[in-house]
Order: C-alpha cells, then sequence, then structure tokens
C-alpha cells in the first residue's frame, strides 16, 4: 500500500525516460536518416541542374540561330544573348544599315571563353511573304541547315475596332502572324529531314488575354499562339521543339513604333513600356528556356499574370473589368 503514493512519481520517471529514448531515436533517425536524404537530395539537384546547364552550352554553342526583328528591342538583345553564348547568327530584318552596325557591335563583344562566330545577315519585310521565302531560301543555301528559329519581329496597334480600316488589321496580321509562319514553313522541311531543329514564337500576354484598343495586335497574338501549339503537337514525333513566350511589358520602342487606326506611326512611349522589364532581361529568359527546351513561357509583372488567370479562372469579372477600362480609356480620349 506503501508503494502506491510513489506510482505517479515512477510513472513520471518511466515517461520521461520513453521520452528521452524517443527523442534519441528521433535525433538518431534525424541524422542517420533524414540530414543524408537531405544533402543526398540537394546534390543530385545540383548535379542534375549543372548537367542542365551544361547541355544547354553545348546545344546553343555551335547552333545555327536566326533571329527575326534583330535591329532593336527584344531581338538585338535575344541577338547578344546567343552571339555570346557561342551560337551561329543570321540576323533578320528590314534596314541594312541598322544589321551592319549590329555585326560590328557584336564583333566588339569579346567571350574568351566561347568561340563566338560573325554573323549573316538576310534583309527582308515580313509582310512581304516573296521576300520572306527568298530570305529563308539565302538562309538554308548558305548556312545549310537552321537549329533555332527566333520568330521576334512584330508590331503593335492602338486603336478603336469601328475606326480602324481593314488594311491595318492585315498590315498587323502579315507582320505578326502571316510573315513568321510563312517563315517557320519554309524552313520546318529541312528540319523535319535532320529531325532536329527547335522554333521560338514571341508572343505577348496578349495572346493569352485581349485587352481593349489593341484589337489587331491581340489578335495577331492568340493567333501565333494557337499556331504554334498545334505546329508543336505534330512535330514533337520528328525531335522538334517548339517555345511560346509571352511577355509583359518590355523596355523597346513597341509602343512608338505601334501602327494606329489610320496606318500612321503613334509614336508614343507608353509608361507601361518604359516601366517594363528591360530587353536584355527577356533576353535572357528566351535563352534559358530555349536551352532548356520549354513548351512555353510566361514573362511578366504581377498584374498581367494575375490578368493570365483571372481571364481563365473568373472570365465575366475579366470581362467587366475590360469593359470599364475601354470606357475610361474613352472618356481620357474625349475630355
Ligand atoms: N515591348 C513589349 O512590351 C512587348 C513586346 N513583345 C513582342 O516582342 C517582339 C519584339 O518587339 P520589341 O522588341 O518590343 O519591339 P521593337 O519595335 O523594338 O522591335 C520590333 C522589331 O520587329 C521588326 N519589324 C517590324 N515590322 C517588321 C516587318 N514588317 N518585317 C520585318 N521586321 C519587322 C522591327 O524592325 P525595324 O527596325 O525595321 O522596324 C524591329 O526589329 C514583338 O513580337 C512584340 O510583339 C511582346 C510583349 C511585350
Ligand atoms: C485578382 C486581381 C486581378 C488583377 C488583374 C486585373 C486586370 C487588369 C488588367 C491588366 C491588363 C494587363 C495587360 C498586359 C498586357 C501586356 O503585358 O502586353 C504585353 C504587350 O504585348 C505590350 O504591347 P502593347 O502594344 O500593348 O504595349
Amino acid at each position: 500500500m506503501r508503494v502506491l503514493p510513489a506510482l505517479p512519481a515512477v510513472a513520471m520517471v518511466t515517461a520521461v525516460g520513453r521520452k528521452t529514448v524517443q527523442k534519441g531515436r528521433l535525433m538518431d533517425f534525424t541524422s542517420t536518416v533524414i540530414i543524408p536524404l537531405l544533402f543526398g537530395s540537394l546534390g543530385i539537384f545540383a548535379v542534375f541542374r549543372l548537367l542542365q546547364w551544361m547541355r544547354m552550352r553545348a546545344y546553343l554553342q555551335e547552333a545555327v540561330v536566326v533571329v527575326t526583328g534583330a535591329t532593336s528591342g527584344l531581338g538585338k538583345e535575344c541577338a547578344k544573348a546567343f552571339h555570346a553564348a557561342g551560337s551561329k547568327l543570321v540576323l533578320c530584318g528590314r534596314d541594312s544599315e541598322k544589321l551592319k552596325d549590329l555585326v560590328q557591335e557584336l564583333s566588339t563583344m569579346t567571350n574568351h571563353r566561347k568561340n563566338t562566330h560573325k554573323p549573316h545577315t538576310v534583309v527582308f519585310d515580313l509582310s512581304d511573304t516573296k521576300t520572306v521565302l527568298n530570305a529563308a531560301e539565302e538562309i538554308l543555301k548558305y548556312l545549310g541547315h537552321v537549329d533555332i528559329l527566333i520568330n521576334n519581329a512584330g508590331i503593335s496597334f492602338r486603336g478603336t475596332i469601328v475606326d480602324t480600316g481593314l488594311d491595318v488589321d492585315k498590315k498587323v496580321m502579315e507582320t505578326n502572324y502571316f510573315g513568321p509562319i510563312a517563315l517557320t514553313k519554309a524552313l520546318l522541311p529541312s528540319m523535319i529531314k535532320r529531325r532536329q531543329g527547335h522554333i521560338v514564337a514571341i508572343s505577348s500576354v496578349q495572346g493569352k488575354i485581349s485587352i481593349p484598343f489593341r484589337s489587331a495586335y491581340a489578335a495577331s497574338k492568340h493567333a501565333t499562339q494557337a499556331f504554334f501549339d498545334c505546329l508543336r503537337a505534330e512535330v514533337e514525333q520528328y525531335d522538334i521543339d517548339v517555345t511560346v513566350v509571352s511577355p509583359g511589358y518590355i523596355q523597346t520602342n513597341l509602343s512608338l513604333n505601334a501602327v494606329t487606326a489610320d496606318g500612321s506611326r503613334y509614336g508614343v512611349m507608353d509608361k507601361n513600356t518604359a516601366e517594363g522589364q528591360t530587353a536584355a532581361e527577356v533576353a535572357q529568359v528566351v535563352l534559358n528556356a530555349v536551352g532548356q527546351k520549354k513548351k512555353e513561357v510566361l514573362v511578366a509583372g504581377l498584374t498581367p499574370s494575375l490578368a493570365v488567370y483571372l481571364r481563365n479562372i473568373f472570365p465575366r469579372l475579366f470581362f467587366t473589368l475590360m469593359a470599364t477600362r475601354a470606357k475610361k480609356e474613352r472618356k481620357a480620349k474625349d475630355s
């Protein structure tokens, strides 16, 4: 009976002992299983990333890369990024003087660890299908094949649908959609024959959502997204990759060069464009996306990214926001 009062104390000591044993076992388990597993996984991940990086570098080094719209903005920065990675560039544009200046600029970019190449230049207008086809022929004749085609060139648009002539819609579609798909189709058979190639389409957040007063531009970018999504599915069987890049605002001349309802140049540097990401940053994303053979990338700030989700998850709310935006912009213009 005297033992009874001592029981809780014994139980407590036993529980403490059991807890200590459990804690000890847990520590043993942590030090013998969890920590090695964690470090092992981190090590494997680091090796995997390193191998991925090395494979990407090898892929870009010596690759024949065609960049359209290389005379300015994102195209120019892509040219610099791929040149620095050791790719053999074909720089495309409408202005041969600007292309020559770029070749000169690239020649001053030295990379002691990389073998860099003097780019080839091709002058053509994407809105003229004949010149596009001639350019593709010239590229294949001169370089034999194309590894990576970056369909970057494009123009934007500002205007109300009701005031815009069909010729303006056609001009934007010719430049942003028919030109790039003509070039792609012209180079595709040679890629299929080699069972190797990578086609990149620089689309836009506006290939996923439509905002008011950008009808022709948003339509051309939606068409781009759709075409290259179809292409990706069709050419995977030939080991050809397709990457669609959808940037938000980038600090380039895009808004300055935009066409308006009557076909004239908009000539305004928009606030959103001026405050966007730098073209060099986006070019680096393009380079990595190509190196990692990504199927698509959205490169945008928080609001445009949220807008894409909102459009898909709560379309009615998105449409209301766009209608409000349209009314506000119209009022601001009228006043
Ligand atoms: N800036 C932005 O905010 C965003 C841009 N984008 C996309 O990025 C891409 C590059 O535009 P960005 O660098 O911003 O704009 P820029 O105006 O700086 O560059 C556009 C390039 O396209 C070329 N181009 C235009 N029309 C034609 C044509 N008919 N034939 C051949 N080349 C042509 C221009 O050549 P030229 O020098 O002769 O005019 C120029 O090199 C475009 O597809 C654009 O839609 C996507 C999302 C956002
Ligand atoms: C839950 C909160 C949701 C917040 C979302 C609200 C929606 C607000 C609308 C935002 C519109 C973003 C548009 C982005 C457009 C864009 O990034 O376009 C890139 C371009 O191609 C630029 O070309 P442009 O000629 O239009 O300058």
